[in-house]
């Protein structure tokens, strides 16, 4: 099986194009209001409905009320929530449970301390993501272009599937997965040539990379 890809961050309908022709498994749609990547409702929905069939369509979302989650499901085809705040495993439940779509929940890892709490949420996510812990003084939980220890998830076996994150780019990406086992990446800065500013060629050499790497099978 190949690794399953997550370009995330996209506010291009022709970025959205590229991603899913080099083969993206998954287009993130970032409704963080402070992060460069930031997309409306109005534009999600623009691009979700330009998002070719096959290819699913996540937005991610920081410690958000339900009443933000109404009016964004209510607008924008979403096929899957993305929830990267301080969210616990109840509010997990709760938001998989009330919308009736897939959770993926992620993590900022800077130590084996901060790995201790994801089997818990395995139980009531449906995936889980693993990323770089942010630096203390960062406006932001994820998308800050940092790697971390990958030798602290090194072929996890999580109880659900599960996405590395945190500072990939076309140079690391193939060491990154032959290093922690993952079968599935995600990534935002790495194919920007400014934050917030995918570059196509960016896309297709990260993904043809990525998808080279066959995903290990674990033993
Ligand atoms: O990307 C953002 O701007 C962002 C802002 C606030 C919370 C999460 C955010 N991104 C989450 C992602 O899924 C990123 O793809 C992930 O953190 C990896 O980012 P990067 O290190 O830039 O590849």
């Amino acid at each position: 099986m190949k690794t399953r890809v997550k370009i995330c961050g996209l506010k291009e309908a022709e970025h959205i194009k590229v991603a899913a022709e080099a083969g993206a498994a998954y287009v993130g749609f970032n409704f963080f209001a402070k992060s460069p990547r930031f997309v409306s409702f109005d534009q999600a929905r623009e691009l979700a409905l330009q998002t070719p069939i096959g290819v699913a369509k996540v937005g991610l979302v920081v410690n958000v009320e339900n009443a933000f989650l109404d009016d964004l499901l209510a607008k924008v085809p979403l096929d899957m929530i993305q929830l990267h705040g301080h969210e616990t495993p109840e509010r997990v439940a709760e938001v998989r449970e009330i919308y009736g779509l897939p959770v993926i929940k992620a993590f900022g890892i800077a130590s084996i301390e901060d790995t201790k709490n994801i089997d818990v949420y395995g139980a009531v996510a449906d995936q889980l993501l693993v990323d770089a812990k942010p630096p203390k003084d960062a406006k932001m939980l994820g998308g800050n272009g940092i790697t971390f220890d990958w030798t602290l998830v090194k072929r996890k076996f999580w109880p659900k599937p599960w996405m590395l994150a945190g500072g990939l780019t076309v140079e690391n990406v193939a060491s990154a997965i032959q290093m922690t086992g993952a079968k599935q990446v995600d990534l935002s800065s790495g194919v920007e040539s400014a934050p917030g500013v995918k570059d196509p060629d960016l896309i297709r050499a990260f993904i043809k990379a990525a998808m080279q790497e066959p995903a290990p099978k674990l033993s």
